[in-house]
């Protein structure tokens, strides 16, 4: 069980790099079976995430290669349409080959994801969608059946913006015969992403960023290269460490746009932030304040994947922050993990309420989730003493090699 060792009271200081997204990654790689053709992919960071995408590919019969950041994807000898069970229950969002599969071979049998440690996170938006497009989809022991005699376009209404139920969708659409419109879209950067790399191969999508999105069924794909966007989380997250720490640092290869909802948080805690296309600076105050209220909410409103990581950040400001977490039911597991560091925080429901103490102490805790277990080392780079974070794997399904940015950046962090 790998484990993470941090000596907190070091600045985060200097420049790093965000590679690529890993929810822009993730979709793009189940994207690579629709062309059954060559696929270049660069900025493909190493995660744990992405290890069980490339085996999946593989199961059904792609040639996955990978040359540093990367990778080469042959879709031409698919021949398998069963996702391996263990590789779904190790990566939930594997869901998005329904929707890929469907398209390209017409038939795929998945197993039933299920929840996960921030909670229940159903598919019956997926699946009445994919039944709306003329998929039939069986549930039988654990596994979700699916055929089509020929997916249609037709009109989809989300009853809320799903990032995984819209790219589901426009996966299964770019074969379809007509139109497909999805209406209440998803917005967030990686749905535009899955759209720039479907029409690189000769798809026909449009208003993706909008709520609106239209999916003309084409008949035939073509090879694509294509450079997966900057990680956004990542970024937000590097940018809490430096805040949290009194440090000042320069991230290069982000687009500051889609950091927009964090950068106004930071800026409201007291942080000075200046940016150009391509780079953020953050200068830290010498107090950081409290933050009043943070309501998580879909893109462009402020992100769940950053919520952890910010009440990092509110456990050492000054005066009371409030979040309301509502898109996970339950995702406020690190909260009991930074109470034993010494954060005064109160939890009711889906309100968290934080009051900033003068100090961390370093301890002995789990990272029970990816982003829980940044809040973490985020709690351990400012706390006084050792922080042992057991548990680390889940840090790596989401974060490319960060103890080592980390420690180029000046924390004292070693990985066990
Ligand atoms: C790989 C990936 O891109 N993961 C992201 C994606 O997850 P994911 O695609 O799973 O998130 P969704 O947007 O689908 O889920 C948001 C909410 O909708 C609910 N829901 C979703 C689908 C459905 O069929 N029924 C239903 O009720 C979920 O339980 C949850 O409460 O978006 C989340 C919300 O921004 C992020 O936290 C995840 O990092
Ligand atoms: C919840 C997350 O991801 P996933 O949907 O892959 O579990 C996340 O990235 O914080």
């Amino acid at each position: 069980m790998s484990k993470i060792i941090i000596e907190g009271g070091r600045k985060i200081q200097g420049e790093l790099r965000v590679g690529g997204a890993k929810n822009s990654v993730l979709p793009i790689m189940a994207a690579t079976v629709l062309n059954g053709k060559i696929n270049i992919v660069h900025d493909i960071p190493k995660l744990s995430d992405v290890e069980v995408m490339s085996k999946i590919l593989r199961a059904v019969g792609c040639d996955v290669k990978r040359e540093n950041g990367t990778m080469i994807i042959d879709s031409s000898k698919l021949d398998n349409h069963r996702i391996p069970e263990e590789l779904v229950r190790e990566m939930r969002s594997s869901i998005v080959f329904l929707g890929a599969m469907l398209a390209r071979c017409g038939e795929t049998i998945v197993s039933y994801p299920g929840g996960c440690e921030i909670g229940p996170r159903p598919i019956d938006l997926h699946l009445k969608s994919l039944r709306e497009m003329g998929a039939d989809i069986e549930e039988k022991h654990g596994f979700l059946i699916c055929t089509t005699k020929g997916l249609k376009g037709c009109d989809i209404q989300l009853d809320f913006p799903s990032v995984g139920a819209t790219e589901n969708i426009m996966l299964a659409a770019v074969y379809a015969e007509g139109t497909t419109t999805i209406r209440n879209a998803a917005r967030e950067p990686e749905i535009r992403d899955l759209q720039q790399f479907i029409n690189a191969m000769g798809g026909n999508i449009s208003g993706a960023g909008s709520n609106t999105i239209r999916i003309d069924g084409v008949k035939e794909l073509r090879e694509v290269e294509h450079t997966i966007i900057p990680d956004r989380i990542v970024a937000g997250t590097y940018l809490t460490a430096a805040a949290m720490t009194r440090g000042e640092i320069v991230l290069k290869n982000v687009i500051p746009e889609h950091l927009q909802s964090t950068i106004y948080k930071l800026k409201e805690s007291g942080c000075k932030i200046l940016y150009t296309h391509d780079t953020i600076k953050l200068v830290a105050p010498n107090k950081l304040h409290a933050i009043e209220s943070i309501k998580t909410l879909p893109y462009p409103g402020f992100p769940t994947d950053m919520q952890s990581q910010i009440m990092a950040l509110m456990t050492i400001s000054d005066g009371i922050s409030i979040i309301t977490e509502n898109i996970f039911e339950n995702r406020y597991k690190h909260a009991y993990e930074l109470i034993r560091m010494g954060a005064n925080i109160k939890i009711d429901g889906r309100v968290a309420i934080i009051k900033g103490v003068p100090k961390l102490t370093g301890a002995t805790v789990t990272a029970n989730d990816l982003r829980g277990g940044a809040a973490l080392i985020l709690a351990g780079l400012v706390a006084e003493g050792t922080t042992i974070i057991e548990n680390a794997k889940h840090i790596e399904r989401g974060y490319d090699h960060i103890e080592d940015n980390l420690k180029f950046a000046g924390a004292a962090i070693k990985k066990m």
